[in-house]
């Protein structure tokens, strides 16, 4: 064996894509919302999906975590084959894939500890113990290993959603999906939550986001996809991207957001 192919089969992961769409098609009845998606995502890559609003950037995220049937295309995400019936398994798609959304979704009558350890106990059937010391560990993650005994109304928005943050990483997730996770919270708070998927990218998460915050986006993503009607209009790597455009859409659209 070669030294490139004993290089090759040492890391086989980190040259294949770990998301892989390919004409994605997708119609709330007669409206049709993504035209032909395509596009991959290596390993330990931070994706940022910009465009306007009804651009279809939600509803693809949402297909890519088995929450939409499509109605074309191929979707692969982790090894999982989502939105072609029966050959994927919901459970492991959810701990393979964590999805965090602008709504905390939080159970207001558990404790911050409890909001973690549950998806654990239940789910992956984890003793107490552990689930609570990979609640202590993921909490410690997000910057709020003191609130483990609090209640939601006792945190900020942005402390309960780094909470969310932490209940998706405690299922050890493969790939983070992020839904405008920032889009309801003041400005200082936001900056909180975008330090901790900084963070989370540099340790090298695999992370797709949806997201409003341009400069963000700017500044810490690796590639940008554009979505306009449906498609993914324009698509890079960040710099390259913003350095030199290529579509008027593109053009306007960050004029318009800049
Ligand atoms: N469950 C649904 N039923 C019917 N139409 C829907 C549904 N979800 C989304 N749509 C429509 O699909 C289109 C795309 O919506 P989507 O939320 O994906 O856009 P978006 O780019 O994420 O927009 P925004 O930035 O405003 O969140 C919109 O026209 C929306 O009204």
């Amino acid at each position: 064996m070669s030294r490139a192919d004993a290089a090759a089969a040492a890391m086989p992961e980190a040259s294949q894509p770990i998301v892989r769409v390919t004409g994605l098609e997708k119609s709330f009845g007669p409206l049709k919302v993504l035209d032909g998606v395509s596009f991959s995502v290596m390993p330990g890559q931070m994706v940022a999906v910009v465009g306007r609003s009804g651009s279809g950037k939600s509803t693809m995220l949402r297909c890519l975590n088995g929450l939409e049937d499509i109605q074309g295309g191929t979707i692969e995400i982790c090894g999982h084959q989502v939105g072609r019936p029966g050959s994927w398994n919901k459970a492991q798609l959810r701990s393979d894939v964590g999805m965090v959304f602008q709504s905390y979704n939080l159970f207001p009558h558990l404790t911050v500890e409890r909001n973690i350890t549950l998806a654990l106990t239940l789910v992956q059937k984890k003793p107490r113990a552990e689930a609570r010391q990979v609640a202590l560990r993921v909490l410690d993650q997000v910057g709020l290993a003191e609130k483990a005994a609090a209640y939601p109304e006792q945190l900020s928005g942005g402390q309960q959603q780094r909470v969310a943050i932490a209940r998706s990483l405690a299922l050890s997730p493969q790939v983070m999906l992020f839904d405008e996770v920032t889009s309801a919270l003041d400005p200082e708070l936001t900056v909180e939550v975008l330090k901790v998927m900084e963070d989370l990218s540099k340790g090298g998460m695999t992370m797709i986001l949806v997201t409003h915050e341009m400069g963000f986006a700017r500044r810490v993503a690796h590639t940008v996809i554009f979505m306009h009607q449906g498609r993914v209009w324009e698509t890079g790597p960040t710099a390259e991207l913003f350095a030199r455009p290529q579509t008027a859409e593109f053009q306007q659209f960050v004029g318009s957001v800049l």
